[in-house]
């Protein structure tokens, strides 16, 4: 039998980079969120075959060693001396590149289903540990729902979520390296934003006090090297967002929208100008990720 998992999207509501540390990551606070917008990763066990394969029909994912949901795969494999083969077949939905940890919850995913599936048994945070190593955002995405992400990203502790909204996204037809993002900030020039503001806001399910804390320092680097990605905030706010944030290194911008008639005349105003578009919810708690 095979297992089929939902490997939701996430957003950065608030992002701040502290200082570039000695092992040449950079150390980071950030709030992030999942949302309804998600891939579908089916788990199909190979029985005598000792091979992890990727199926995919998106031309932008690798099917080899670089998927990270193959690199998930190998690393359980490898550290509890599986020789069972799986098959990951991975529909995607998340644009890729786009700043929406896409890659990061299909490994995500791929370590909660095999959990399972191999019946390993392990706890969240021991996957959170195991995913932390095959990049910064794979651990958010081990647990989803809302957190305080610490560390190089890696350290997570949960908090609730926002109150429900609409998050309308538009990601601009290019595709943008992290690395060179993280690489072209300058840290003695950014505007930090109030993380902690944004904990609190949350915490008191304050909407509007949320929607004045958001902020990004990566914003500005890709702000300056994509001039599209400012018009797109700019149409957004324009057209009445609540609160218009890039999330992550970009090139994807969100708003967030309390009232269904104003996302749908954001959601029309963008679509004008832009192709991947999406209008979708946050993602509670209690959701499934299943
Ligand atoms: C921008 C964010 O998506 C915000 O959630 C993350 O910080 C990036 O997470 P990610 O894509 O999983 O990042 P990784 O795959 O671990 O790292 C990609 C590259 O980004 C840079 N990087 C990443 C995370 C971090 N805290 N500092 C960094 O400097 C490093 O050059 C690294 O080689
Ligand atoms: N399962 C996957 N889905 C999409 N891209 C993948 C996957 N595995 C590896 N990749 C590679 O990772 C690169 C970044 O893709 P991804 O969609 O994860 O970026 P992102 O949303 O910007 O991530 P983040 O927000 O974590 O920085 C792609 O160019 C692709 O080659």
């Amino acid at each position: 039998m095979g297992l089929s998992i939902k490997a939701p999207a996430k957003i950065n509501l608030s992002l701040d980079v502290l200082y570039k540390r000695p092992d040449g990551y950079h150390e980071v606070k950030m709030v992030m969120t999942t949302i309804d917008l998600a891939d579908r990763i089916e788990l199909i066990p190979l029985p005598g075959e000792d091979v992890i394969r990727i199926v995919s029909q998106n031309r932008f994912v690798p099917d080899d060693c670089r998927n990270l949901a193959y690199q998930a795969a190998k690393l359980l494999k490898e550290t509890f001396s599986i020789r069972e083969g799986v098959a990951i077949s991975i529909t995607k939905h998340i644009p890729v590149a786009a700043g929406l940890a896409g890659g990061s919850s299909d490994a995500a995913a791929t370590l909660r289903g095999l959990n399972k599936l191999w019946r390993l048994g392990l706890t969240t945070r021991e996957l959170a540990e195991l995913g932390a190593t095959i990049g910064s955002d794979v651990a958010f995405c081990v647990y989803g729902g809302t957190a305080v992400a610490t560390g190089r990203g890696e350290i997570i502790t949960p908090i609730p979520s926002p109150p429900p909204c609409w998050v309308v996204l538009a990601k601009p037809p290019i595709g943008v390296s992290t690395a060179e993002v993280y690489r072209n900030l300058e840290l003695e020039h950014v505007v930090h934003p109030d993380v902690d503001a944004m904990v609190e806001a949350i915490k008191r399910q304050d909407y509007a006090a949320i929607c004045r804390s958001v902020g990004n320092v990566l914003e500005e680097v890709t702000l300056k090297k994509y001039p599209e990605v400012a018009h797109i905030k700019e149409q957004m706010k324009r057209f009445g967002a609540d609160a218009v944030l890039m999330s992550g290194s970009g090139p994807t911008v969100f708003g967030l929208i309390e009232h269904d008639s104003r996302m749908q005349r954001v959601y029309n105003a963008l679509r004008g100008f832009c192709d991947q578009v999406f209008a979708v919810r946050l993602l509670g708690e209690r959701h499934s990720l299943d």
